[in-house]
């Protein structure tokens, strides 16, 4: 990382209300290059209204969006050919097989075809997914499909990462594949701003973070900044506040009184 590189995202004052519900409410964030960053907050927080509205999903009603000095709303071509995304939730073309989804999406993001082949030979067989390759991705699970969804992400190799929950009901093993993509990733110069609610996966993958909470930034900064000395768990308790209780309304619960 040198001063010379552009910041690889910026957010400036993101809002986005949905009826009389402000989702995010005038959201700062900046992400360095080269680093990975994590987007923790609870239920609800606002993250992926965030990561849509940075990645050009969604239009905000207010503040601005920047990748890497291109203005996402205001020249999204520049802006999304700097970025792989996978976002929550948006259905893919899941009547094509694995490796017909990366070369669709390869060709639309113009990688030469004797890349797109070969690139995608690496990431199916990198994910786990090499034995599926021509499967279709209507019959993949939601681990593969979250999976093959990050693939497509990377085919183009992107500058800026941006994944919402990336390790969403991803096993172990492939867990690790995916962390040692992301590092090695990371490690060649390619940011990564991905959101997620476990807390130890961030403290071991991430090097900065912010804790968002009802549309805003509660902290932010390296991790052992935003730590202060506790656990990544403790302190974000201790931020969004942790409310024991309210078990007790749950007796029916007891199996003894079946
Ligand atoms: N399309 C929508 N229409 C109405 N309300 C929405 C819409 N999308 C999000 N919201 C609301 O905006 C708020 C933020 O939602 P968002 O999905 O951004 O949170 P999140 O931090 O990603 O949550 P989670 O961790 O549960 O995925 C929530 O109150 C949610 O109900």
């Amino acid at each position: 990382m040198t001063d010379a590189m552009p910041t690889a995202m910026q957010l400036r004052g993101l809002t986005k209300s949905f009826g009389a519900k402000r989702a995010v409410d005038g959201l700062d964030l900046a992400v360095p290059s080269g680093c990975l960053y994590g987007l923790v907050g609870p239920n609800g927080a606002g993250k992926t209204t965030t990561l849509s509205m940075a990645t050009g999903l969604l239009r905000p009603d207010a503040g601005t969006a920047h990748v890497l000095d291109r203005d996402v709303w205001a020249d999204p071509v520049a802006a999304k050919a700097l970025m792989g995304v996978l976002p929550d939730g948006v259905r893919l073309f899941d009547r094509l097989s694995g490796r017909e989804l990366l070369t669709y999406v390869g060709r639309l993001r113009r990688v030469p075809p004797a890349d797109i082949a070969s690139r995608s030979g690496e990431l199916l067989e990198a994910l786990g997914l090499a034995g599926d390759a021509d499967t279709l991705v209507a019959d993949y699970s939601a681990g593969m499909t979250k999976k093959i969804g990050l693939a497509c992400a990377l085919v183009h190799a992107p500058r800026l990462l941006v994944l919402d929950e990336p390790f969403e009901a991803v096993d172990p093993v492939s867990g690790e594949g995916i962390r040692a993509i992301l590092r090695r990733y990371s490690r060649d110069g390619g940011t990564v701003v991905m959101s997620s609610h476990v807390m130890e996966l961030v403290e071991s993958l991430c090097d900065e973070l912010a804790v968002v909470a009802t549309g805003r930034v509660l902290a932010s900064g390296p991790l052992d900044a935003v730590r202060g000395g506790l656990t990544l768990q403790q302190r974000f308790l201790e931020l969004v506040g942790f409310h024991a209780g309210g078990e007790e309304g749950l007796a029916w619960l007891r199996s003894s009184s079946a």
